[in-house]
């Protein structure tokens, strides 16, 4: 820290108020973070409110699905052209092959829906450079396939018919293309970089000039040293993107600060509007979320993102996957489900069996996620709380029944349980039983089902229940 004082200059350690006003000092950064506490405005409330979104993962390694001349390669298919077995010219090939004639955005648009899935996120290009959209930029792109056309705008032209909002993954690291460096060691490296920036810049622009009802990007590919210097560039990008569509949603991964911390900056700031640090992981607390936006994104393998036609080792169940998508919105996050189409451009059937049966649950249930968040009662070991953030209501997402049935809730002094019922069926209404002082059991009366987790209503006393939301908003 004294090195990184003396370098931002003393003179510039300043006091600031985080947003729970804890007083701190901070490092003046030119390129940090430049704003305290969440966003506030509409676009941002939407993204908040989605719950569940689909990630699509896409590109030229679905078509060696995890496999090379006979070999199965372990990592995750979307790498398979670092693999030592896979050579960089085969793979670089491939876009020869590329001629998906089972695409049809119609049919994933119609099936998200059925998921219950309010937002999805693209692969535009990934770390190998190739490009789901007709680029000016490069001529490592869909048009010079046998396939010809663009794959970026049906799917976003699919997904807005069906009312899903679209976000845009895009891999700043992209080994097709020449100027791209790890790191910059040499004045060669430097000169060259220059030259894969504004390439970025470019394709950037473009992808939004292109495609303008997209509500956000999803970076990738930031971690590297190069563009870990690269704040400056990335600021300024940045505010260029988000002039171009205000409003626009961008993550955490995308910019380095004067110093190339990522995610946070150098005084611990979340960078972007949301945090992207989350993947195939979870928080446990809603302290580990430091009360900040955040997505989490997951694989139903252990680590396939891309089309592997192999999965090995643990693949999620429905009811898995429901949890963790609970578990997010409780905690105020998004829970966005990987799907991995194969070479020819359909949806595998265990991510199509696993669509309908988590579709199942949400068109029950949906009330206990969209628009729900963080509630601050003292979790219980049946499930999680979901709040929703207009009406007050609570919900009980009970994935543990209690051997006895009797469902423990410990409430904020002086809050009560106006009404208690099944969402399911709103006639099964329930009595507390006062056990201590705020503290109640609820007799669970729903008969166990196969269909994954009951949801119970609670209609909490009004008089507290509105400062309760106001703080937690
Ligand atoms: C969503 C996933 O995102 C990735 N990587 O994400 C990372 O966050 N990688 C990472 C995480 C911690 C440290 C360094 C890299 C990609 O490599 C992967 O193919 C997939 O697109």
């Amino acid at each position: 820290l004294a090195v990184t004082l003396t370098g931002a200059g003393l003179g510039s350690v300043i006091a600031q108020k985080a947003p729970d006003n804890t007083p701190r000092t901070s490092i003046a950064l030119e390129h940090g973070s430049h704003r305290l506490g969440k966003r506030t405005d509409e676009m941002m409330q939407t993204w908040r409110n989605y719950g569940l979104g689909q990630f699509i993962h896409w590109g030229l390694y679905a078509i060696p699905g995890g496999h090379w001349e006979g070999k199965y390669y372990g990592g995750a298919a979307e790498w398979i052209r670092s693999w030592k077995d896979m050579p960089n010219e085969a793979y670089d090939e491939l876009y020869k092959e590329f001629d998906p004639q089972n695409f049809d955005p119609r049919a994933w648009a119609k099936q998200a829906k059925s998921l219950g899935a309010k937002y999805m996120i693209i692969t535009t290009k990934h770390h190998d450079g190739f490009c789901l959209w007709p680029s000016e930029y490069t001529d490592y792109d869909v048009t010079n396939s046998p396939y010809g056309k663009d794959i970026i705008g049906p799917l976003v032209e699919a997904y807005d018919a069906e009312g899903i909002d679209v976000y845009l993954y895009f891999s700043v690291m992209d080994w097709n293309h020449l100027g791209y460096r790890s790191k910059l060691e040499t004045e060669e490296d430097r000169e060259a970089y220059e030259g894969f920036k504004e390439f970025t810049r470019n394709q950037l622009l473009e992808l939004l000039d292109l495609y303008p009802t997209t509500k956000g990007l999803w970076f990738d590919g930031t971690w590297d040293a190069a563009w870990k210097e690269q704040a400056a560039f990335a600021d300024k990008l940045e505010t260029e993107m988000r002039e171009k569509i205000p409003g626009l949603i961008i993550g955490s991964r995308f910019r380095p600060d004067d110093y190339g911390n990522r995610h946070f900056d150098s005084n611990g700031d979340l960078m972007g509007d949301y945090e992207q640090g989350w993947e195939r992981k979870l928080p446990e607390t809603f302290e580990d979320t430091k009360g900040n936006d955040w997505d989490c994104v997951m694989t139903v393998p252990e680590n396939q993102w891309g089309y592997h036609s192999d999965w090995r080792g643990h693949v999620k169940t429905s009811f898995e996957l429901i949890e963790m998508l609970v578990k997010s919105v409780s905690l105020n996050g998004n829970f966005v489900m990987n799907f991995g189409p194969d070479g020819q451009g359909s949806i595998r059937e265990e991510e199509t069996k696993l669509a309908a049966e988590i579709g199942d649950w949400m068109d029950v249930n949906h009330e206990a996620i969209y628009g729900c968040g963080y509630l601050d009662w003292k979790k219980q070991d049946w499930g999680y709380y979901t709040k929703n953030r207009e009406t007050g209501k609570v919900y009980m997402v009970v994935f543990n029944r209690p051997l006895n049935g009797a469902l423990r809730v410990k409430t904020p002094s002086k809050i009560g349980l106006e009404k208690v019922y099944s969402l399911k069926e709103p006639s099964v209404t329930y009595e507390p039983e006062e056990v201590h002082k705020d503290e109640y059991f609820i007799h669970l009366k729903e008969s166990k089902t196969s269909k994954g987790p009951v949801v119970i209503v609670i209609e909490p006393t009004k008089e507290k229940q509105q400062e309760g939301t106001e703080y937690q908003k």
